[in-house]
C-alpha cells in the first residue's frame, strides 16, 4: 500500500486525514517531530516551511496542515494564532469575545503542504465558511469545533464522517490528491 507522512502533533488533525486517506488506499503515518513555525498572517508560507524543513531534515517525502480559524468581527483572529488560543485562552472566552457582535461568519482554513527532499514545497488550501455559535456544542471533533457551525450544527455535532465531507481539510487534501494522481 502507497505511504504518506504527515508530520504534526495534533491527533485530531491526523485522525481525520488518516480516514480520508484510507478511503484513497492510502496508509498515512504520523510524525510528531514537529518542524519551526514562522509568525505570518497567511498559512500558506507557513506550511510550505514547514514541508520543506521537515522533507530535508527526515529526508522523507511529508506532509504538513498548518489550518487556522479566522473569525470575520474579529479582524480574521486568531487565524495563524489559533493554536496559541486554544490551548492558552479557549472556547469559552473565544465565544466571549464575540459576545456584542453580530457578525458571526468566520471561515476554517487548512493548508496543505507537500515536499519532497531536494526540492520545493507545494501548498494547497481548503476553505469551508461558517457561523460561531451563541454557545459550545457538541462532543465529537477537536478544538475550535464546538462553536463551528455549518448549516445549524457544529462541527462537534455533525460526526467526524460528514466532517471529513466537507471540511477545510477534506477540501484541501482532495486538491492534493488530485495533484498526486497527475
Ligand atoms: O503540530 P501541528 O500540526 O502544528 O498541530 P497544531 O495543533 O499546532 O495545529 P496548527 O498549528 O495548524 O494550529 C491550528 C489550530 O486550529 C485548530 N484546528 C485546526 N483544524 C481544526 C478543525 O478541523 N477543527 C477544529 N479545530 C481545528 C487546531 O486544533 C489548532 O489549535
Ligand atoms: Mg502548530
Amino acid at each position: 500500500m502507497r505511504k504518506m507522512v504527515f508530520v504534526t502533533g495534533n491527533k485530531g488533525k491526523f485522525n481525520e486525514a488518516r480516514s480520508i486517506f484510507e478511503a484513497k488506499d492510502i496508509e498515512l503515518i504520523q510524525d510528531t517531530g514537529g518542524y519551526p513555525e514562522l509568525q505570518e498572517d497567511e498559512l500558506e508560507p507557513i506550511a510550505s516551511f514547514g514541508a520543506k524543513w521537515a522533507a530535508e531534515k527526515l529526508k522523507i517525502p511529508v506532509m504538513v496542515d498548518d489550518s487556522g480559524l479566522f473569525i470575520n468581527a474579529l479582524n480574521g483572529f486568531p487565524g495563524p494564532y489559533s493554536a496559541f488560543v486554544e490551548n492558552k485562552i479557549g472556547n469559552k472566552k473565544v465565544l466571549r469575545l464575540m459576545e456584542d457582535e453580530d457578525d458571526r461568519t468566520a471561515v476554517f482554513k487548512s493548508v496543505i503542504g507537500y515536499c519532497e527532499p531536494a526540492k520545493e514545497a507545494i501548498v494547497f488550501t481548503g476553505m469551508v465558511e461558517g457561523l460561531i455559535s451563541l454557545e459550545e456544542k457538541g462532543t465529537g471533533g477537536f478544538g475550535y469545533d464546538p462553536i463551528f457551525e455549518y448549516n445549524g450544527r457544529t462541527f462537534a455535532e455533525i460526526g467526524d464522517d460528514e466532517k471529513n465531507k466537507l471540511s477545510h481539510r477534506r477540501r484541501a487534501l482532495d486538491k492534493f490528491f488530485e495533484w498526486l494522481s497527475k
